[in-house]
């Protein structure tokens, strides 16, 4: 993984951390000749990551700021097997094609699991922070027939004080993964 830090940041475009990130590209189960595409992919962290090891990238954001960090990201990492595409996903994943999606933003989530249901994904990795967005993704993915695994990671980094580390947790994230087939 490449470490936080390394990524190109711009204020208010969130990233999923390195930790997450390895959870996800994990769960993804990647192999080379696979075409992705990640619905709202914020700065780009997943991005990447997933280009790294598959054939091909469709990068999709509503957000302007999204657009222009995750492009910076893929120009500063030398990622050329992708394509970053403006826009609301539930309006383009109709004209594009790929076999596995992974889902970073849940805006018109009841749309996207329709859509990738209908264009017959089937395997599907969605991260959330909200919980309501995680039984939201789960009783969809639930509702197509997608066989779920659940998997909540609360991650805590070390913080050196006088007599040791203490650890200081950040939000969990759940990490929802939809198979079939
Ligand atoms: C938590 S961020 C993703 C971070 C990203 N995975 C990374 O590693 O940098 C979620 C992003 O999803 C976008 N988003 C949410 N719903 C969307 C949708 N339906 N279509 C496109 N983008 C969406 C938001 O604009 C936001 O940038």
């Amino acid at each position: 993984m490449i470490p936080d830090d390394e990524f190109i940041r711009v204020e208010g475009v969130p990233i999923t951390k390195e930790e997450i990130r390895a959870v996800s590209i994990g769960k993804l189960r990647l192999n080379k000749d696979d075409v992705v595409v990640d619905i709202g992919c914020g700065s780009g962290g997943m991005t990447v990551e997933i280009a790294k090891r598959c054939k091909f990238v469709y990068a999709i954001d509503v957000d302007d700021k999204a657009i222009e960090t995750t492009t910076k990201n893929l120009k500063k990492f030398g990622i050329k097997n992708c394509k970053v595409i403006k826009g609301n996903a539930k309006e383009i994943l109709n004209d594009i094609d790929f076999n596995k999606a992974f889902i970073g933003g849940t805006k018109d989530i009841e749309e996207i699991i329709k859509t990738l249901n209908k264009k017959e994904i089937k395997h599907i990795v969605a991260n959330t922070i909200v919980l309501e967005n995680a039984i939201r993704v789960i009783s969809l993915l639930e509702k197509y027939n997608y066989n779920v695994e659940v998997v909540n990671v609360s991650v805590s980094y070390g913080k050196k004080i006088s007599i040791g580390y203490m650890m200081m947790a950040k939000n969990p994230i759940t990490i929802i993964t939809g198979k079939k087939g």
